[in-house]
């Protein structure tokens, strides 16, 4: 007997999720449908994924969500972190259809499908985050459904696999040849999908400086791809932003006059945004004494410019609850965290304190110049998504300008 289809599967159609160990999910298509590479990434936050889309630090990368239920109080105008999703693709377990929320606008399927970005539903999200764990954040591709949707949906494949996560040499014999040698090629590209490089800044960063006025303290932003709400934050302090391009040569930075420096967070390995390493190295100069404040990406160029070193950790840290040591005080914050690279702590000079830490794993989550205004954390203190513990970080340099201008 013919099974009768329910609106959700007349919605969607096969797609799949193909990792550079040559791991295979089954899921559903939702969004837009489209085949897209990227770094597959986990994040462990159980709301936020609005600004998670959005968020110009995952730019390349393909997310998928440990949460099972993503979508359930839809999507609005205003909880964006930039003008459009900025993942290449997105993973869930489930896409609400239905979501209930006094501000939703749209669905996420909706919104992903308007925005052409794809993702994937109906995959075991968990157990890929396990793989990842295992093996590293990987190289993935999310594949629409082709010649294999026949087979793979037959009743012995489901029971002996059922919730199972294969590779494509398991299920070598199962699927037709043809669906595995698309696979072989498709896998074969993944080998040489580059995860980083300049590109992603490039892509993100503004395309001209501009100003956002303000009573305050004259501040550089240097744009590495900024999330709405860190401005939203320096806005709300009433600060003169001059918000410039990663690119931008420290003349042109310095003909503005700025008192403060900010470094933004931004995509990929920190040690391609060449240019933004030189204008801090020139900003530290002690006689300068100029105030700098660094997130994220911005905290990592900060030790590249401090003489230390970076290196790309084994799955990174992307979440709501990340537990942080303040050194000074002993005291631990809840924080938002989305990085996957750290810093070497052996790597670095003698005037540079680590003042925070990552209780989970000991890793490098504060910085702090011993003898200039110089600072900057790893973790979100602007939080969107997440804890807003640390947003006091932000006082300190405004503290910071004020008692140089004084
Ligand atoms: N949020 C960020 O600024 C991320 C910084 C960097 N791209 C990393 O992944 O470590």
């Amino acid at each position: 007997m013919k099974k009768m289809s329910t609106k959700k599967e007349t919605r969607t159609k096969n797609a799949y999720l193909l990792l550079e160990d040559g791991t295979i999910m089954k899921g559903r298509s939702f969004g837009c449908q489209a085949n897209v590479t990227g770094e597959v990434v986990f994040n462990t936050a159980m709301t936020g994924y609005q600004e998670i889309l959005t968020d110009p630090s995952y730019c390349g990368q393909i997310v998928t969500m440990t949460y099972p239920l993503i979508g359930n109080y839809g999507v609005n105008a205003n909880d964006v972190e930039s003008v459009k999703p900025q993942v290449r693709g997105f993973l869930v377990r489930e896409a609400c259809a239905r979501p209930s929320h006094y501000r939703s606008e749209k669905t996420i399927e909706h919104y992903l499908a308007q925005q052409g970005i794809p993702g994937l539903e109906g995959i075991d999200t968990r157990a890929l985050t396990r793989r990842i764990r295992q093996c590293g954040a990987l190289r993935g591709a999310i594949l629409m459904g082709g010649p294999e949707e026949k087979v793979w949906e037959g009743e012995a494949i489901a029971a002996k696999h059922c919730g199972a996560i294969m590779t494509m040499d398991e299920i070598r014999d199962l699927v037709p040849n043809e669906a595995y040698q698309t696979w072989k090629v498709h896998l074969q590209k993944l080998s040489q999908h580059l995860v980083s490089g300049p590109h992603l800044i490039e892509k993100v960063t503004t395309p001209q400086s501009y100003v956002i006025p303000g009573e305050g303290f004259r501040v550089a932003v240097i744009d590495l791809g900024i999330k709405e709400n860190i401005l939203r934050m320096l806005k709300s302090l009433d600060l003169q932003l001059m918000v410039f391009p990663a690119h931008t040569k420290v003349e042109e930075i310095q003909a503005a006059s700025p008192q403060g420096i900010f470094l933004s967070n931004g995509p990929g390995n920190p040690k391609d945004a060449t240019a933004a390493i030189e204008v801090i190295k020139n900003f530290l100069e002690p006689q300068k004494n100029i105030p700098i404040f660094g997130i994220c990406l911005g905290h990592q160029l900060l030790s590249l410019a401090f003489g230390g070193d970076t290196y790309k950790m084994k799955f990174g840290h992307r979440g709501g609850n990340h537990p942080v040591q303040d050194l000074r005080t002993g005291r631990v914050y809840i924080t938002s965290q989305n990085h996957g690279y750290s810093i070497q702590e052996e790597s670095l000079p003698e005037f540079v304190e680590v003042s925070h830490r990552n209780v989970n794993d000991g890793t490098v989550e504060g910085l702090r110049h011993r003898h200039l205004p110089v600072y900057s954390v790893q973790y979100h203190p602007e939080a969107a998504p997440g804890p807003e513990d640390t947003a006091f970080l932000f006082d300190e340099f405004i503290a910071n300008m004020e008692a140089k201008a004084k």
